[in-house]
């Protein structure tokens, strides 16, 4: 059995075509783990499929092929073991900040009073600095504020796992910059496993012990996992210091500018092994991360081999 929290593995999805056509997979031979505690964060161009991959993790959406595994269960439909945050903040309109919080903690302990579920809540609302608002509707709320509650919501259910999907899309930069701080600040209090969908390279590296690179769809692949080996006691106001900050960046921009179309076809078989997706730690590596492309001509047979290190 796997040692990791969580493992997905060969995962796969088909979405019906109108007219009964055959769609090609949006994704295929999807393999990727997560341990307790670790920040993963995915990227890959719009369309390859990542909100597909956090509605399977979330339970919300079944896979073609393939299984996910949490904690040694099998995922197969929602459960309050995972919290999930959307880019819109689903907060029911009619109920204060506090009730919107307290309607999941109940159903999480429904043994629970109203004191307890009220002090936790709270705690959380604090935590996100929202503490001076409880007691507002939504539409009283900035967008800001509207996505701190889904954050503290989605935390005080303490799910075992936490599913973000681009959580501060919608944000202006400096209201993202905040929430992105108290995230931060949170994840390293709680050691809260996440896994994040974000299209910011910047967040992804500010935020992440480990970032998943997809590659384009159809056929999307797991093309590298990038580790983060910057020390965690990271800021925003930091990371720019710290040399391997930019080589982490280049790497990434690199990937989705240049090599995140060349995953997909039989040829590109012969060099990429999606089981085992390379990972690679361009932070520590003193010349530039090695750049996968399609070879011209047939490939020398170690060019797997070179591809891994
Ligand atoms: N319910 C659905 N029915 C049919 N096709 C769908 C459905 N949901 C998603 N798709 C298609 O699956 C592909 C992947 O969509 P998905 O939203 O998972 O990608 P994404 O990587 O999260 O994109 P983005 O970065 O733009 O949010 C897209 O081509 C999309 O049109």
């Amino acid at each position: 059995m796997s040692a990791h929290f969580l493992t997905v593995e060969a995962l796969k999805k088909v979405y019906p075509a109108d007219g009964g056509q055959a769609n090609p997979p949006v994704f295929e031979d999807i393999h990727f783990h997560i341990d307790k505690g670790e920040f993963v964060c995915i990227i890959g161009h719009s369309g390859c499929g990542k909100t597909t991959i956090l509605n399977v993790l979330a339970g919300l959406e079944e896979a073609s092929g393939g299984n996910v595994i949490m904690d040694g269960r099998e995922v197969i439909g929602p459960s309050l073991d995972r919290g999930v945050v959307f880019q819109s903040h689903a907060l029911m309109p009619w109920m204060t900040v506090l009730g919107n919080v307290a309607f999941a903690v109940k159903s999480k302990w429904p043994d629970w009073g109203k004191d307890k579920v009220t002090a936790h809540c709270t705690e959380y609302l604090e935590m996100v600095g929202l503490g001076h608002a409880i007691h507002k509707k939504p539409a009283e709320l900035s967008g800001g504020m509207k996505q701190r509650v889904g954050i503290a919501r989605a935390f005080a259910i303490q799910p075992k796992m936490l599913l973000l999907d681009e959580p501060f899309g919608a944000l202006d930069a400096l209201t993202r910059g905040t929430i992105q701080d108290e995230l931060l600040k949170i994840v390293q209090a709680t050691h809260q496993t996440v896994f994040m969908i974000t299209h910011d390279v910047d967040e992804a590296i500010l935020l992440a012990d480990k970032i998943v690179l997809m590659s384009n769809g159809p056929h999307a692949k797991i093309a590298e996992i990038v580790e983060v080996t910057m020390p965690r006691s990271r800021t925003r106001a930091g990371i720019h210091h710290d040399p391997q900050y930019y080589k982490i960046r280049n790497h990434l921009v690199d990937f989705l500018v240049n090599r995140s179309k060349t995953y997909a076809g039989a040829e590109a078989e012969m060099f990429h092994d999606a089981k085992n997706p390379p990972v690679v730690q361009p932070g520590l590596e003193a010349e530039r991360a090695p750049v996968v492309s399609l070879p011209a001509e047939k490939p020398a047979p170690q060019l797997k081999q070179v591809v891994n290190q």
